[in-house]
């Protein structure tokens, strides 16, 4: 393997050290904490502090009343989203895995939510997406399987309402999108899904570099 030379040693040591503190700025509840000590267990990634964060800050400006969500996980990204909704929002929340959702209950309630708040849906985000209704979501969040993004942005594209935001996590897929070598069709799906969202022109996007990549877009009005 090539040697990094010092200046690059530095720069790598500083966008870690960046993203550390970015991720320690946010301060993590008990229910939060509980919701990611059960991920850590299944084996399952949750998003990042950082992610988070934005999450909860894009659902506060979009004063988002109505969101949906693939991929609950055990809720770490839920209790995100919940924070910044509007008080009466409810989120909608899809999840082939109806044993994660179960975590991702408790971890609502452990948050202070009332039942109401949200909506779990069991089943592939595929079959479900096409039951929820046209126009109906100010923000869809989407943390499922990351060869489908393609599909689900055209399924958001239909959900959110104008100047509404779609939002996909993972987007870096841990380097990979951006590595020269030979990648696996997941990777390649996310690719062609930057390449639609950047030539869109029903969409506004941006990149952020929280976690492991978080792509947003508002859908023009
Ligand atoms: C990375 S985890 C979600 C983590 C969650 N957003 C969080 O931050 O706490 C991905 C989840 O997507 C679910 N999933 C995978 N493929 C799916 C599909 N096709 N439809 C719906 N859910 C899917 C998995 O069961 C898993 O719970």
């Amino acid at each position: 393997m090539r040697q990094l030379r010092g200046q690059e040693r530095a720069i790598t040591a500083n966008r870690q050290t960046d993203r550390a503190f970015a991720d320690a700025f946010v301060a993590e509840d008990e229910a939060l904490r509980w919701a990611r000590a059960r991920a850590h267990e299944a084996g399952l990634p949750s998003v990042s502090p950082g992610t988070g964060a934005a999450l909860r800050l894009l659902a506060a400006s979009a004063d988002a009343k109505a969101v949906a969500e693939i991929g609950t996980g055990t809720g770490v990204s839920g209790i995100y989203l919940l924070l910044g909704m509007r008080p009466d929002g409810t989120l909608t929340t899809v999840d082939v895995q109806p044993e994660h959702q179960q975590f991702a209950k408790a971890a609502f309630r452990a948050a202070g939510f009332a039942g109401n708040r949200a909506r779990f849906i069991p089943g592939r985000a595929l079959d479900v997406l096409p039951r929820l209704a046209d126009g109906g979501y100010d923000l869809v969040f989407c943390d499922g399987d990351r060869g489908e993004y393609p599909d689900y942005l055209a399924e958001s594209l239909r959900l959110l309402r104008p100047g509404g935001l779609v939002c996909f996590e993972g987007v870096f897929a841990d380097g990979r999108t951006v590595d020269s070598g030979a990648q696996p069709a997941e990777v390649q799906r996310v690719r062609e899904l930057l390449r639609t969202v950047r030539e869109s022109s029903q969409l506004l996007p941006t990149l952020l570099p929280v976690g492991d990549g978080l792509l947003c877009a508002v859908r023009r009005g």
